[in-house]
């Protein structure tokens, strides 16, 4: 919605969504009234929905999609556009978490869970795709306050695209060809985000949150370049920058996650309460199993992972992290 008012006179918006019942209801109030409370779609902006036929009506002609969905819609969504000839780009921060509903124990066999550049190679070798990430709540955006985002990809053109049709008054664009790293910074902070909800709504200290910060910060590097990222990336936008928000910025669905958690809530309560998706629930699990299985240490995601199982109470956790042997300080990445 943004782009299309941003560029009114630059690009022409065509926003699909999959149930056509939702499609009639923001045309009839021109707003998204559940999820942008007090935005009005740009008039210029096109709706359509409804099954798979009319995702590819939708598509057909357009210059740049962008996939806005949680990460296990990607898989389909992705598998539905394999022969898309323009770029694509998601918006989605996750793992893929075929086991989410499981707790960890029971998933230890089977397949580790994705990332989406990974899905895309499985099952849409052939398209030109990129990821769009960084600090940038919907509703912010959606009102046109000032942001700053990423878009990685392989291809120079995916990049190149993804700054032409976003790099305006109000979004700043920076290009990235690290696509690992900006995909992992994006997933794991989700899961430092619900222990910072959980350190503030335990009012463990400003000292605490700064400290888990900077060691959750630790945490996603050591993952990331194990995966194959570059370090400096996790000292950008959507390293650094989307944990910063997550962690401390109360529109985050993650940090509101930890939060409730630390006023006694079970993880069901939570969830019905939320409303929304908060990806580091899905994916806490994914993310310390790909760890384990690089040898990769992250202390914080592991107790993030038990506090969700209800294996750990929270003051449990804070006491393991607290008594763990001191270690140099950069010798941990
Ligand atoms: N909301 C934000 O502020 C924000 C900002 C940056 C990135 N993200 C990331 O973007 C992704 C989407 O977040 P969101 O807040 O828009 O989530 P959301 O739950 O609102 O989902 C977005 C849309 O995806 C649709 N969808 C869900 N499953 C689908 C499927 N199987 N096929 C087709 N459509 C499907 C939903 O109906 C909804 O319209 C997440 O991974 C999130 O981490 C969100
Ligand atoms: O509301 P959250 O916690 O899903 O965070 C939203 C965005 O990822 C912030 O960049």
């Amino acid at each position: 919605a943004r782009a299309a008012d941003a560029g009114v006179t630059r690009h022409q918006v065509t926003l699909w969504a999959r149930n056509a019942a939702q499609v009639q209801a923001l045309q009839a109030e021109r707003a998204n009234t559940r999820y942008l409370p007090g935005i009005a779609l740009p008039a210029s902006l096109l709706l359509q929905g409804g099954g798979e036929a009319s995702l590819s009506q939708a598509v057909s002609g357009q210059d740049l999609i962008i996939l806005a969905t949680p990460v296990s819609a990607a898989r389909s969504m992705l598998m539905q556009l394999k022969h898309v000839k323009v770029p694509v780009a998601w918006l989605s921060k996750g793992f893929e978490s075929p086991v989410s509903a499981e707790p960890a124990s029971a998933s230890l066999a089977k397949p580790f869970g994705l990332m989406v550049h990974e899905v895309r190679a499985q099952v849409a070798p052939d398209l030109r795709a990129g990821v769009f990430s960084g600090p940038s709540f919907a509703l912010e955006v959606a009102r046109g306050q000032p942001t700053a985002l990423v878009a990685a990809s392989e291809h120079a053109e995916v990049r190149e695209a993804l700054v032409a049709a976003f790099h305006g008054a109000s979004l700043r664009v920076y290009a990235s060809d690290d696509m690992v790293g900006v995909e992992v910074g994006g997933a794991v902070k989700n899961v430092m985000a619900i222990a910072a909800g959980l350190c503030d709504g335990l009012q463990l200290g400003l000292n605490a949150r700064a400290a888990l910060i900077t060691r959750g910060l630790a945490e996603i590097t050591r993952l990331g370049v194990a995966l194959g990222a570059r370090a400096e990336t996790f000292t950008g936008l959507s390293g650094l920058g989307d944990l910063v928000l997550t962690a401390t910025g109360d529109l985050s669905r993650n940090r509101k996650v930890g939060l409730l958690l630390a006023q006694g809530k079970t993880l069901a309560e939570v969830l019905e309460s939320l409303g929304h998706v908060a990806e580091g629930v899905y994916c806490a699990r994914t993310v310390v199993q790909r760890a384990a299985g690089l040898g990769v240490d992250m202390p914080i995601a592991q107790s993030v992972v038990a506090l969700l199982d209800g294996k750990l109470k929270a003051s449990e956790a804070v006491a393991l992290l607290m008594e763990r042997e001191p270690k140099t300080e950069l010798d941990c990445y």
